[in-house]
């Protein structure tokens, strides 16, 4: 059986100008367009940019394999929620991921659990795709880092009962590695994946999930993980569209 498609995703947060935006997504589809890996489906790729430019990233993204979401949504699918935004104006926005539960958002905006969990049952409910993010706080032992993150993941998708052929990914992103100069060590990056791919593999929920690792990931990462690792959930170090590319190459390599 040939591996599964590597996942790359990128987050733009909220660095960049709505024009920078924009021009960095037309980039990215003129350099997807062009990648073998890409086009083949060895690799899947997928930029979250801030809302005002989900419209004409979309365009830029359009007739192209690159596929576009969002970095949050409401967990209601409309109503008098000043300032939020709804998974159906995702969708109609033509969002297939959405984000949820980043930790900037559970520390700067008081996500917990609950909220979590009913951010990812929007996503699911409406068709989109959730990116769960999980992870430890400070550093500690791999076997720590993944008990903690397995429960978050657990209270996280607790809501979720559907039987459909639901999909999910599960960014794990080590708090103390968001926004650093070095990602996490690949034994402790593989050993948190791994414990999360078990969790979901035992779950009839979920048939179609994925693990990404994501802080300070960039060049030279996804070459030295294991299988067990489905790709990267990327931050700064894609900000360069020549270090994506490149890291999309290396992706093309591990697909073989
Ligand atoms: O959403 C992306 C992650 O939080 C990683 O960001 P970073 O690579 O800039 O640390």
């Amino acid at each position: 059986m040939p591996p599964a498609p590597t996942l790359l995703g990128v987050s733009l947060k909220m660095y960049f100008g709505h024009r920078q935006t924009v021009d960095w997504c037309r980039d990215v589809a003129r350099m997807a367009a062009e990648h073998p890996a890409v086009g083949s489906g060895a690799v899947d790729l997928f930029i979250l940019p801030s809302f005002p430019a989900l419209v004409p990233a979309g365009q830029a993204f359009a007739g192209g394999p690159v596929r576009l979401g969002a970095q949050n949504l409401h967990w209601e699918d409309g109503g008098p929620f000043t300032g939020e935004v709804s998974g159906p104006q995702l969708r109609e926005a033509g969002c297939s991921y959405v984000e949820v539960g980043h930790a900037e958002r559970r520390r700067l905006f008081a996500e917990d659990d609950r909220i979590v969990a009913a951010k990812a049952a929007a996503a699911l409910r409406n068709g989109l795709i959730p990116v769960i993010c999980v992870g430890e706080q400070q550093r500690m032992p791999a076997d720590e880092a993944a008990a903690t993150c397995t429960a978050q993941l657990e209270a996280g998708v607790r809501t979720v009962t559907d039987g459909q052929q639901l999909q999910v990914v599960v960014a794990y992103e080590p708090v103390w590695a968001i926004g650093s100069s070095e990602p996490a060590s690949v034994e402790h990056i593989r050993a948190v994946c791994s414990r999360l791919r078990t969790w979901l593999a035992g779950q009839d929920r979920f048939p179609h999930h994925r693990v990404m690792y994501g802080g300070s990931a960039g060049p030279g990462l996804l070459g030295r993980l294991g299988q067990e690792v489905g790709g990267l959930f990327l931050g700064r170090f894609a900000h360069d569209v020549g270090a994506l590319a490149g890291i999309v190459d290396e992706a093309a390599e591990r697909a073989g």
